[in-house]
């Protein structure tokens, strides 16, 4: 992918996540790997209002390399490509329904969310939670490092996801898959539900 294709796919994804209420004001940011070098949104951006001639470029150590001041976020998304050979875009949101989720107390830190339907076990699997940091806090890149080892999908305390995909349009499929599901486990709370099966949510990842 050319550097201005890839632009211009950030600029559209950041247009339809925001206009449908993925992500709001000037939170979550976006990111596309090109070889040693990771075209990301600049801090403080709209994700509606991207411009393409506009964007930030870091290197795979989540330095500035180009262009404007890139997310705070930049070593989230350096750490995840690291961890991830095969990740070609990352997508962090502040979606409702799965920062809600973030907040919960009660839940399994090693996998938050129970594969309710087939199109999670599909796109997600297991969705660990990470300690609560500030945004752009660098304590977490370990953390989020180790982690992604296993997990494409990641969810910060108190915060939001993040998900590393081999595109932007899977990376952002996975995480309106996961929006999904977690509206949907608070739907659910309270009342007795049946997720699916080890056995059943298992034979479906990868598809
Ligand atoms: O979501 C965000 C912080 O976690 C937004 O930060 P940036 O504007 O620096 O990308
Ligand atoms: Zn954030």
């Amino acid at each position: 992918m050319t550097r201005q294709a890839a632009a211009r796919a950030l600029t559209a994804l950041g247009a339809s996540l925001f206009s449908r209420g993925y992500t709001h004001g000037s939170t979550g940011n976006l990111s596309i790997r090109l070889g040693a070098t990771i075209l990301t949104t600049p801090t403080g951006s709209n994700l509606g209002a991207l411009d393409p001639g506009g964007l930030s470029e870091i290197t795979l150590d989540g330095e500035h390399a180009g262009g404007a001041p890139p997310t705070k976020e930049a070593f989230l998304h350096a750490a995840m490509y690291r961890a991830r050979p095969d990740a070609e875009a990352v997508v962090h949101l502040h979606s409702t329904h799965a920062v809600a989720v973030s907040c919960l107390a009660d839940v399994d830190p090693r996998d938050v969310l129970p594969p309710l339907t087939a199109y999670y076990a599909m796109r997600v699997g297991t969705l660990p939670l990470l300690p609560y940091h500030a945004p752009g806090d660098a304590a977490l890149e370990p953390l989020a490092e180790q982690a992604a080892r296993g997990h494409h999908a990641l969810l910060l305390a108190n915060h939001g996801p993040v998900v590393a995909g081999p595109g932007l349009a899977a990376a952002a499929d996975a995480m309106e898959e996961l929006e999904a599901t977690a509206r949907l486990f608070l739907l659910l709370r309270g009342q007795a539900t049946r997720p699916l099966s080890p056995e059943q949510a298992h034979a479906l990842r990868r598809r």
